[in-house]
């Protein structure tokens, strides 16, 4: 356990988890905001502690999305916003570990399996294994799947019954493999689908493994004390389900 969670654990606070910078951490503050609990950084602006104004049983920590999800996993945070595509990547058997309590209904985007557009001969998932059999016969070697979702990634193409392959692990720029000849395929997020575009890729037919939005999260194996618990009831109480569920029949 990190200082700040044996600290916030002895005093029964909540420690709330949030994206420190990025495309989540803008919505993240403003929804606190908007729920009445408003975020600010505690200490020195580069600092990762954080505190929600009029609140002493909630204490913040400022941590990268993917961050979050090992702090909620491991039991170091609460509760938490990052996107559920992280949940479900990095950490194992992560339903037993945390929990997704609910979208909010930003953050969006699709992890997808894509190959170059310009292979004819396959569509979908389900005319992968014969490609990888010929590309087997043909280059001597599996077919290479540069990604950062090796979990998601092996999972899915088990589903589908596709061995022939192998996972290169991409650190970033994955839609530039193919081109660059690091792999011949990849799987990676995408949501406006410029970046595949402008890459010669396209996403396969049944190839979107998830679609992922930022979601709170609560950790299952976290010291949770009584005022832990209140706190958490009010959080999940103010933040709201997005606007679009809210005016469903309105
Ligand atoms: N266009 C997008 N590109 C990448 N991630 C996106 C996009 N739109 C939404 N997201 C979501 O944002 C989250 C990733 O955010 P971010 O890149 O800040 O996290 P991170 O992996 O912790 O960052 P870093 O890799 O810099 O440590 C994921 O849940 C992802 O699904
Ligand atoms: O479908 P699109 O709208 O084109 O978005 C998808 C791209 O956006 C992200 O990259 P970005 O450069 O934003 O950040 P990252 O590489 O740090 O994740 C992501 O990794 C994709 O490459």
């Amino acid at each position: 356990m990190t200082a700040i969670a044996e600290e916030a654990a002895a005093a029964d606070k909540l420690i709330l988890a949030v994206p420190s910078k990025g495309r989540l951490m803008e919505r993240s503050l403003e929804i606190f905001a908007e729920a009445g609990l408003p975020l600010h950084r505690v200490g020195h602006e580069r600092g990762y502690r954080g505190a929600v104004g009029g609140r002493d049983d909630i204490a913040v920590l400022f941590l990268s999305a993917s961050e979050i999800a090992h702090y909620l996993g491991s039991g170091r945070a609460h509760l938490g916003i990052t996107g559920e595509d992280l949940v479900r990547e990095e950490i194992p058997r992560w339903d037993e570990r945390v929990e997704l309590v609910r979208g909010l209904g930003f953050g969006r985007a699709d992890v997808v399996v894509a190959a170059p557009a310009c292979w004819i001969d396959v569509q979908g998932m389900g005319d992968l294994e014969d490609m990888a059999a010929l590309f087997y016969r043909v280059h001597g070697r599996r077919l290479r799947v540069a990604t950062k979702f090796p979990v998601l990634t092996r999972r899915f193409f088990a589903s589908w019954g596709v061995s022939g392959y192998r996972i290169v692990e991409s650190l970033g720029a994955t839609e530039g493999a193919p081109a660059a000849g690091t792999a011949e395929m990849i799987v990676d997020i995408t949501s406006t689908g410029a970046t595949l575009k402008a890459n010669h890729l396209k996403i396969l037919e049944d190839g979107v493994i998830l679609k992922s939005e930022a979601n709170l999260v609560a950790s299952k194996v976290a010291p949770w004390g009584e005022h832990a618990l209140a706190a958490r009831a009010l959080i999940e109480d103010r933040i709201a389900p997005p606007l679009s569920a809210d005016v469903v029949g309105s």
